[in-house]
């Protein structure tokens, strides 16, 4: 579904991602993790068409990118919402910009404002919500396009433990629902290893792949108390402190 050749991204001198080669299958959690500076950010946002690479190709579903693109859903590290709309103008936005008739939007906006379990804050402004309810603003938004790629830079990284673990419990089930892609930057091991079906581990200077490791036990609910798991972490710290598979 995502393909990406030999891509090459500078800011100025500074070569950030280095003819870098990605493969992404159709509905598959991918998790990016790596050293600060490294380019996760970076390979999000040119994903994402938001940042255009000096040389390379970034292929979605056969289509080469070219600026943004109306199917992916992006939520970037800020959240994005907008302070002077209301949960559910926030949430609707991205179907109004594609002009989708009242009702579809009313039907639509406030299915996926019920399975996130916001709706009841509907009226309230992002000022007034917590950090974990803004972050369910900004899912619902990007999911209200029905995405088929969702694209997030460190989404839960400000929010308390169980918040955190609440929502990729959240995030894990849109992902059996919708059947979606969802490609995500983190800076945190256990993260990476719940939500991510294959981990692509970073290294900098310039950034490039280290290391791909596929996660058979994605998906379980209880994977955080097997054995499996901790083992997956410490494979994971392993190759982010520079040892070799
Ligand atoms: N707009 C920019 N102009 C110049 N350099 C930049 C710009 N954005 C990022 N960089 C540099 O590019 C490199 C990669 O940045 P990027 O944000 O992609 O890394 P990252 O792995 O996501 O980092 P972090 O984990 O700290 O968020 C860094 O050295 C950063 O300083």
């Amino acid at each position: 579904m995502i393909e990406v050749k030999d891509l090459l991204i500078k800011y100025g001198n500074h070569t950030v991602l280095d003819h870098l080669q990605l493969h992404v299958g159709s509905q598959e959690s991918i998790a990016i993790i790596g050293p600060s500076g490294c380019g996760k950010s970076t390979l999000l946002y040119a994903l994402a068409g938001i940042i255009k690479p000096q040389s390379g190709t970034i292929e979605i579903n056969g289509e080469a990118v070219n600026g943004t693109r109306k199917e992916t859903g992006v939520i970037l590290q800020s959240y994005g919402l907008l302070p002077w709309k209301t949960v559910w103008e926030n949430a609707s936005l991205g179907l109004q910009i594609r002009k989708l008739p009242k009702k579809d939007i009313q039907t639509k906006v406030s299915k996926i404002l019920k399975q996130l379990h916001i709706i009841d804050q509907k009226n309230k402004y992002p000022v007034q919500l917590s950090g974990g309810q803004q972050q369910r603003v900004a899912i619902a938004r990007a999911l209200a396009i029905e995405p088929d790629l969702l694209l997030m830079d460190e989404p839960f990284s400000s929010l308390d433990a169980i918040v955190r673990e609440e929502l990729q419990h959240v995030l894990v089930d849109t992902y059996y629902r919708k059947k979606l892609s969802i490609l995500f930057v983190t800076h945190n091991i256990e993260e990476a290893v719940f939500l991510g079906q294959k981990i692509i581990v970073m290294q900098p200077n310039p950034g490039s792949i280290r290391a791909i490791v596929e996660n058979e036990h994605f998906g379980d609910p209880d994977l955080r108390k097997k054995k499996s798991f901790h083992e997956t972490c410490v494979k994971v710290r392993q190759l982010m402190e520079g040892q070799t598979e």
